[in-house]
């Protein structure tokens, strides 16, 4: 099932066309790749997509319902969460408190509060131990590497519950061996049923783990396919796959 749609989405800064005309979707159960060179718009179209960035025209469609206007709290609280490339964590908090924080707010804020809803403290071991942070959980998160900050802001988007996961580059500063395990989590997460959108110049790992692949450049979506339709395409191989992979 279709749970995200992009459609006709144009974003302006005065005259630098950051986005143009670009539609996407993205499937509950599904994860689903957006690459393109430096600069394409991708993070301008995940703004787009969480409400950070009201786009010049286009709409956005969540489960159906038309969430342009809406404000990002509203989105969150209808299932969107998302983790940003520049790391937002609280520096001084140690991670699990990080992820605490997050499920508490979860909690106060779930729009359906399920009878199943596990108390924040357990949700928070659970999501330490699935993400792979143990051994860092009671190290304050300033003080952790870049690629274990990165899976902190994974699990702090997973203590919201997310029906759409947006993760923006979030492989960078892990090593191979982390990549991997990554990549596993987020194929068991699409397993749950979620819908993952990912931005990634890892191009091994969005082969491995995408269903869907769409290829942005100069704004515009120039494919959309299976990772090997993506791979063969001669304008994305002449626009991104050439030099990048
Ligand atoms: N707030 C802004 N004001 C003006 N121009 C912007 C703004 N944000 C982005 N741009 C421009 O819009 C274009 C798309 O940028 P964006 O950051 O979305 O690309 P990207 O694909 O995410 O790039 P990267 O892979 O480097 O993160 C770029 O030309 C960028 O300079």
């Amino acid at each position: 099932m279709t749970l995200l749609e992009a459609v006709d989405v144009t974003v302006r800064f005065g005259g630098v066309t950051a986005v143009g005309a670009a539609s996407l979707a993205a499937a509950a159960g599904q994860v689903t790749g957006l690459i393109g060179p430096n600069g394409a718009g991708k993070t301008t179209l995940f703004n787009v997509i969480t409400g950070l960035q009201r786009p010049t025209r286009g709409t956005i469609r969540l489960a159906g319902e038309d969430i342009t206007g809406r404000a990002t709290h509203e989105r969150a609280r209808r299932g969107i969460a998302r983790t940003f490339q520049r790391l937002e964590a609280f520096g001084s908090l140690t991670v699990r408190e990080n992820v605490l924080v997050a499920a508490e707010i979860h909690r106060r804020h779930a729009l359906r509060r399920s009878r199943r809803q596990q108390a924040p403290a357990r949700v928070t071991d659970r999501l330490i131990e699935r993400v792979g942070l143990d051994a860092y959980a009671d190290r304050p998160a300033d003080t952790v590497p870049t690629g274990i900050a990165r899976l902190l802001e994974l699990a702090r988007a997973l203590a919201l519950d997310p029906r759409l996961l947006l993760l923006d580059e979030p492989s960078s500063g892990l090593s191979v061996a982390e990549t991997e395990s990554f990549g596993d989590l987020l194929r068991e997460l699409a397993g749950e049923g979620r819908a993952v959108l990912i931005v990634e110049h890892d191009m091994d790992l969005i082969m491995r783990v995408c269903d869907r692949v769409n290829v942005l450049n100069f704004g515009a979506v120039i494919a959309s396919g299976t990772p090997a339709e993506v791979r063969a395409d001669a304008g994305v191989q002449a626009a991104y796959l050439g030099t990048a992979a």
